[in-house]
C-alpha cells in the first residue's frame, strides 16, 4: 500500500460521516502554500480533516508548521518535468520568474494526479488557487470548489474582474483606467503598478494568460475564499462579490498565534545582544532574487543607518551564495552589528523578537499580515503587481507604513532607503509617531482577541451552507 492510500484509510476510518473534509491545493510556492496551511490549521481546530496536496519536495519545510498532524495529511505529488524547467524543479523558489509560466504548465500536468488522488479520498470541499480546472474536477466527482484568493481583495478588484479584461497591447491610458464601479480613489493604478500588471496578459501555464487563469478560477467555482477581513479592505471585498455573483467566505488574517515561543536559539541569542525596538530586519518573501548591484545597494543601506540588521535575502542573480554577493570591506566595517543570511529565516518569530524595531519587507501578502501583527515600525520595497498594491493599502489607505522611493529606473538607492528607515526608527519624526499610532489602532481592530475567532466560525458556517444549497 502506498503512502497516499494508507493515509486514505486512515482518514475513512476517523470519520465515516466525512461531512467535513477539505483537501487544499495551492500554487507551487511558498507564498501561497503556508498561508492554505495556516487555514488548514485553523480549520483542523475546527474538527475538519484536511488533505493537503504539494510538490514531494516542499513538504519537509511545511510539515513543521503543521500544528495538527493528526487531522492534516499531506499528499506528495510528482511534479512532471516541462521543457525549459531545470531537472527537479517544483516550487517558485526553484525557478527565476520568467519560468513560472512553464512551472504552471507543470502544476495543470498533475491533474490526473490530483484526479486520482481526490476519486479515492472525497473531499467535501477542495480550495485551490491558480488550478482553474478544479471546479470542473469538483462537478464530475461531488465536491465544492472554492478559489481561495491569497493576495488582497484589492489586488482581485483593480486587475483581476470581469469588468475589465486585461489583454495584450492595452495602451498605458487603458491600464491607468479603475474597473466600472471600483471602490477606491486611494489604491489605484501608478506607473510600475502598470508595468507589472501587465503581465497579467501574458501565459502563465499551458497557453491561458494570467488573467483568464484567475479569473476563470473564480467565475466556475463554487465561492471566493479571501485571506482577508472587512475591517481592512471592506469595499473591495463588496465588489468581489457584485463582480462575481456568488458567496465571498472571508478568513480573516489568518496567522499562528503567539510566533516568539517557537524562536530558535541561535536567532533569540543574537538579536538578544540589542537594544528593545533598534534592530532592522529585512526579508523579500520566497520569490524575489535581486541583481548582484541592487542587492549590494541595500547592504550598504543598512550600513548607512548606523543600526543593527538581519538581512535575510535569497543569493543575487549569478550567485549561488550571499558570500559573493557582500560588498567590499562590508564586513569588517559591520562587523557584529549585521547579519546577512542567504536561507529561510523564521521570519514571523523574527519580527516578534522584541530587539526587533523595524521591518523592510516587499510587502509579500504573508508578510503584509505579519507586519501588521508585529509592534515593527514597516518600511516597504515592493516588487511584484499585488505587493505595489498592498503597500497603497499600508500607505495610502490605512498610513501605517511609508514607502521607499525609487528612482525613475526602479533603482533603490542607500540615500532612499536609509531615509525611509530613519523617518520610521527617529522617534522625533512626525512620520514615525503618526504611522506607530495608526498602526496600532489597526493592529487592535485586526487582531483583537476574538476576531480571528469569529471569522473561522462563520467561514466554517458558509462553507457547510455549500452544500446545503
Ligand atoms: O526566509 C524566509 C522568507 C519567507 N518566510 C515566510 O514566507 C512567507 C512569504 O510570503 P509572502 O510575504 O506572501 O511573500 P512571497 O513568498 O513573495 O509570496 C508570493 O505570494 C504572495 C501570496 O500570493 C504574494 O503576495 C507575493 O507577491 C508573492 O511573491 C511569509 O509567511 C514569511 O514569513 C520565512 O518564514 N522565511
Amino acid at each position: 500500500m502506498g503512502l497516499n492510500e494508507k493515509v486514505c484509510k486512515k482518514l475513512e476510518m476517523a470519520d465515516p460521516k466525512n461531512s467535513n473534509h477539505v483537501a487544499m491545493f495551492p500554487w507551487f510556492g511558498f507564498g501561497h502554500f503556508i498561508p492554505f496551511l495556516h487555514l488548514s490549521n485553523k480549520l483542523a481546530e475546527k474538527g475538519y480533516k484536511v488533505s493537503y496536496l504539494l510538490p514531494k519536495g516542499a513538504q519537509p519545510k511545511l510539515s513543521q508548521l503543521n500544528q495538527h498532524p493528526n487531522l492534516i495529511h499531506f499528499f506528495p505529488l510528482v511534479v512532471p518535468h516541462v521543457e525549459g524547467l531545470p531537472p527537479g524543479a517544483e516550487t517558485c523558489s526553484d525557478v527565476p520568474y520568467p519560468l513560472h509560466d512553464q512551472l504552471c504548465t507543470a502544476l495543470d500536468l498533475t491533474r490526473d494526479q490530483v484526479k486520482a488522488i481526490l476519486a479515492v479520498i472525497k473531499p467535501n470541499f477542495v480550495l485551490f488557487d491558480v488550478a482553474y480546472w478544479i471546479p470542473a474536477l469538483g462537478r464530475e466527482l461531488g465536491f465544492k470548489s472554492v478559489m481561495y484568493a491569497t493576495v488582497c481583495a484589492a489586488g482581485h478588484s483593480l486587475r483581476l474582474v470581469p469588468a475589465m479584461k486585461i489583454v495584450k497591447g492595452m495602451s498605458f491610458e487603458e491600464m491607468m483606467q479603475t474597473p466600472p464601479g471600483y471602490p477606491s480613489s486611494t489604491v489605484v493604478p501608478r506607473p510600475d503598478e502598470v508595468a507589472q500588471a501587465r503581465s497579467l496578459a501574458e501565459e502563465f501555464g499551458s497557453g491561458l494568460s494570467k488573467y483568464d487563469r484567475l479569473v476563470t478560477s473564480k467565475e466556475e467555482s463554487d465561492a471566493i475564499a479571501l485571506r482577508t477581513c472587512r475591517e481592512f479592505e471592506g469595499p473591495f471585498i463588496d465588489y468581489m462579490a457584485q463582480q462575481f455573483g456568488k458567496p465571498v467566505l472571508l478568513a480573516g488574517p489568518v496567522l499562528p498565534e503567539d510566533p516568539l515561543s517557537q524562536l530558535e536559539e541561535k536567532w533569540h541569542k543574537w538579536l538578544s545582544k540589542f537594544e528593545a525596538g533598534s534592530v532592522v530586519f529585512c526579508a523579500f518573501g520566497s520569490q524575489i532574487k535581486l541583481k548582484k548591484n541592487q542587492f549590494q545597494e541595500l547592504l550598504l543601506a543598512f550600513e548607512l543607518s548606523g543600526l543593527p540588521f538581519l538581512v535575510a535575502l535569497a543569493p543575487p542573480e549569478g550567485c549561488s551564495t550571499i558570500e559573493e554577493a557582500i560588498p567590499e570591506g562590508f564586513e569588517k566595517r559591520v562587523q557584529a552589528k549585521g547579519w546577512v543570511y542567504g536561507d529561510w529565516v523564521p521570519q514571523p518569530q523574527i519580527l516578534g523578537h522584541p530587539s526587533v524595531g523595524c521591518f523592510v519587507s516587499h510587502c509579500g501578502f504573508s508578510s503584509m499580515w505579519e507586519a501588521l501583527q508585529s509592534d515593527c515600525q514597516i518600511v516597504l520595497a515592493p516588487h511584484l503587481g499585488d505587493q505595489i498594491v498592498n503597500t497603497m493599502l499600508l500607505v495610502k489607505e490605512h498610513n501605517v507604513a511609508v514607502e521607499v522611493e525609487r528612482e525613475g529606473n526602479g533603482w533603490i538607492s542607500k540615500e532612499n532607503l536609509n531615509k525611509a528607515i530613519k523617518s520610521v526608527m527617529d522617534n522625533s519624526s512626525e512620520v514615525a509617531q503618526v504611522v506607530k499610532s495608526n498602526r496600532y489602532k489597526l493592529k487592535k481592530v485586526l487582531f483583537d482577541e476574538n476576531m480571528q475567532e469569529s471569522y473561522i466560525d462563520s467561514f466554517t458556517m458558509n462553507l457547510q451552507a455549500l452544500l446545503i444549497n
